[in-house]
Order: C-alpha cells, then structure tokens, then sequence
C-alpha cells in the first residue's frame, strides 16, 4: 500500500492498536520544561511510580527565566520556585537537565534540534504545543498535557488516536522580503486556526525544499495555529547536513545506517491524503496580523478586511484598529525578535542584514532574543552582536521571553508590539499588549522606522 511520510513513521512505533480505538505509540524522545513537567512528576510520586527511561528525556528551562542577569538568582518568586522544582526533579530522576546559564540551555524547541536530539523518523512529545517545530526533521513531533506527560514518564508509550492527514503545497519562487515566516502566516490566513483539527499536516512543494531548516522549523513550529496536531516535511540532504556532526547525532557508520532509513522516509507517489491545498509561491508577500488569532492576517500593504463577524469586531476593537485600514505607517513602540518561532541563527542574520548601517527609532523598545546559549554565541561569532549595539538595539540572554507574559518581559497595556513570536491572543504578551505578528525582517524594519512601514521597496 503506498503511504505518506506521516504513516511511516507513525506505523514504525505503533506497539499495540486497540480496534476502532487508539494506538499505542512508542516515544523516542520526550522533552520538558519547567511549566508542564511539576504535576506530572508529582503524580508518579504519589502513586510510587519509577520514570520508566530517563534516557529518553531531556530537561530544559525557558518560560520562567530572566533574559537579563542570568548569573543572578531569579528575581520572580514563582518562576524561581518552578526553575528549582524542576532542577529537583531531574536530579531526583535522573533526568539530564540543561538549566539555566548551562552552554545548552535555551528555549526547548530551539535548543533540542541543535544539539541534534531531534532527529528525522522519530516520534517526539512535549508538554508543549510548538513541539510541531520538530516536523522539519521529518518526525512525528506533537504536544500533550500534563496527564500525558506522566503517562509518558510511567510508559514510554502515549495512547493516541491517529490523527487523519492533511497536505499543504507551497510551489513556486517566493518574491524578495518574502520569508518562511510569511509563508505560513499566509497559510493560515487562508485556511483559518482551525483548518487542521484533527489533522497531521506534511509540508511540500519546491519551497518547502529550497527552504532551510530554521526556515523549516518556523513552518512547523506554527502548525497548531491552524488547529493541526503538528506539521512536518519530508528529510532531506538539508536535513541529514543540519543533523550531521551535532553533539548527540548518531556518528560515523551509524549515521550512514540511520541516514538509509531517512532517505525511505518520504510520501509515496499516490499516496492518499485527507484533505489537500496548494497555493503559489509568487502571491504570497510580506505578512502581518491586524487580529487576535494567528488567522487574521494580510499582506503588509493590504488592508484590513471589511467584512467579518462579531469576533472580527471585537478582535479589532480589543487592537484599535478599524475595518478597511491599513496599517502602514502605524506608529509602534515595541518589536520582539525572538521566541521558539524565528530566535535561530538565520533570523538575526536577517534582521542584522537589514538593520546593519541603519538607526534604532527612538520610540522603539526592542527586546531581541536569542532562542539558546548557542544561537547567543554565534551571534557573537559572527558579529552581529556589534550591527544591532550599533543600531542602537540591547541583546537580550535567552529564553521565551515575551512571547508570553510569564516572565519578566512584558509588553505594557495598550501597546502594539510587532513580534516573530506565534501567537496574537489578547494579552499574551502582558495584560492589555497587542500583538501584530510578523517575521524578523518586518519586525527589524518596524523597528527602524518605528512605524509599520512598506519595507520590500528598499531591499536590492
Ligand atoms: C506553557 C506552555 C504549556 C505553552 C504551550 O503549550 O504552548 C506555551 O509554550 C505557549 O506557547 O503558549
Ligand atoms: S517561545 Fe513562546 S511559543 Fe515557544 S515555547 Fe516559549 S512560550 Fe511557547
């Protein structure tokens, strides 16, 4: 029978299938954090249940950490209780723990793919919702909740339903300015935050191909935003060249041996899908969210949509902003480089790119976020550091930061803050913000004319 990347792996780890029921399915890798790990290892502990392989789970902290004096104990109360908690546990479970100010640390979905935890064919959880940014890999990588967690904790195993599957294709050129961020805020613009309930969503088409793996992971990474349980593409020599030579890739002839079954892991030709769109390259442009989901989003020089309903209105109403107005030209005092979205490498390439030479607005706050310890070092390394102290703009240390409001960088009431981060909610990022998602290159641009501005005309 001709299968999808998705049924490959996922009938790989099957270990039991209960008829009409759900799966059992094996984990290779379980990673977490310090916000949805506490109850779980509190569970086991009341029922005096062991964790079955400690092996197979790797520790980090990054909702709750300060990006400023990280050396320094943590200021927040409650944060510095849940970064201990989950150092307590570690050790107590024998579980490697990259804490803070450790070489590895960094946000969870940043750090574990460069270190080379992540890996093509494996199946990957999180008690976390962006675990879909290890898709790229070509993985079956989702998130669960706490009660999940323990049971992977008990079991190795998660009892699962199939998800059906569904196919995105992307062909084509992108334009100039265009980058993998817009590609799926253009995505799910079209298709709506809730287009993939129930579905396991494979990227494809030559843009996908051409695209790197930071580019990739964004693209997964926001899977969930439309609804799905995760998003992946096909590995490829991309992938296998991101993955050789990391620190806990497999090495020499195991590689090569493990690189044979990567290169097995790609749809059939024929092979069924669920549900299916394409779209082309060449209409998508740079994207903005003028809304509070991830779905309200429009070309940067587009204009809010006129018609919508209630939700719309007050979505608008919660923004300040109007039906049928454009943004351009909105003046804006906060960005936000960074989160498990656009915080790798490329995306400070990026940004330094275009801010490199250019001036800091004065009315912009600029929080700029590197996604690990790694990514900071090689910002470093490569000099980026000095672009953006010239441009005026203050290097933070990593972490979540203010992707969501749970550490100490918040975005004040009222505010409009153009993030790289995932979501738009109402308050995510600090009670009353606004968030105007968008990719490091608008939020750079944002962030030197210190309005919304038409930033492509620019670019040579
Ligand atoms: C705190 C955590 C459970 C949450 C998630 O699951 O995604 C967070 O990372 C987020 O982005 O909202
Ligand atoms: S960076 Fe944001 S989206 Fe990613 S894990 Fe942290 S809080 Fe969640």
């Amino acid at each position: 029978m001709k299968k999808t990347l998705f049924d490959k792996i996922w009938d790989a780890h099957v270990v039991e299938s209960i008829p009409d029921g759900p799966d059992i399915l094996y984990i290779d890798q379980h990673l977490i954090h310090e916000v949805t790990s506490p109850q779980a290892f509190n569970e086991l502990k009341e029922r005096e249940i062991p964790v079955f392989r400690p092996n197979k789970i790797v520790a980090t902290a990054d909702h709750n950490t300060p990006t400023e004096n990280q050396h320094l104990p943590v200021k927040d109360l409650l944060s510095r209780k849940q970064l201990k908690e989950l150092s307590q546990n570690c050790e107590e479970n024998n579980i490697t723990l990259y804490g803070l100010g450790h070489p590895y640390n960094g946000i969870v979905h940043v750090m574990a793919p460069e270190l080379g935890i992540t890996q093509p064919g494996k199946t990957m959880v999180c008690g976390d919702s962006h675990t879909s940014t290890h898709g790229a890999f070509g993985a079956i990588a989702f998130g669960i909740g706490t009660s999940q967690v323990t049971q992977v904790f008990a079991s190795q195993c998660l009892l699962v339903e199939k998800p059906k599957r569904l196919r995105v294709n992307v062909n084509g050129e992108l334009k100039k300015g265009v980058t993998p961020k817009d590609v799926i805020l253009y995505v799910i613009s079209k298709l709506g935050t809730n287009s993939g309930t129930g579905y396991f969503c494979e990227y494809a088409g030559d843009v996908f191909e051409n695209m790197s793996m930071e580019g990739r992971m964004t693209v997964c990474n926001m899977s969930i935003e439309m609804g799905a349980r995760g998003g992946l593409i096909a590995p490829d020599q991309t992938t296998y060249d991101y993955v050789e030579g990391r620190e806990f890739a497999p090495k020499g002839e195991e590689f090569d041996k493990l690189k044979a079954y990567w290169e097995t892991l790609r749809t059939d030709d024929g092979a069924e899908f669920d549900q299916e769109y394409s779209f082309d390259a060449e209409d998508i442009e740079p994207m903005i969210t003028y809304g509070t989901n991830p779905g309200m989003g429009i070309k940067i020089t587009g204009a809010i949509p006129v018609e919508g309903g209630k939700s719309d209105a007050k979505a608008l109403s919660y923004m300040g902003f109007k039906p049928g107005e454009s943004l351009i030209d909105k003046p804006i005092n906060y960005i936000f480089i960074g989160s498990c979205t656009n915080s790798r490498i490329e995306d400070f390439r990026m940004a330094a790119s275009y801010i490199k030479g250019k001036k800091k607005a004065e009315n912009v706050n600029a929080l700029i976020v590197p996604g690990s310890r790694q990514v900071a070092a090689q910002i470093q390394e490569e000099g980026l550091d000095k672009v953006f102290e010239e441009a005026g703009f203050r290097l933070r240390q990593p972490g979540c930061s203010a992707c969501l409001a749970m550490n100490d960088d918040k975005i004040p009431e009222g505010e409009y803050c153009v993030s790289t981060s995932n979501r738009n909610f109402e308050g995510r990022q600090g009670q009353g913000s606004r968030t105007i998602l968008a990719s490091p290159l608008t939020a750079a641009a944002t962030a030197v004319a210190g309005k919304i501005t038409d930033f492509t005309k620019s670019l040579n």
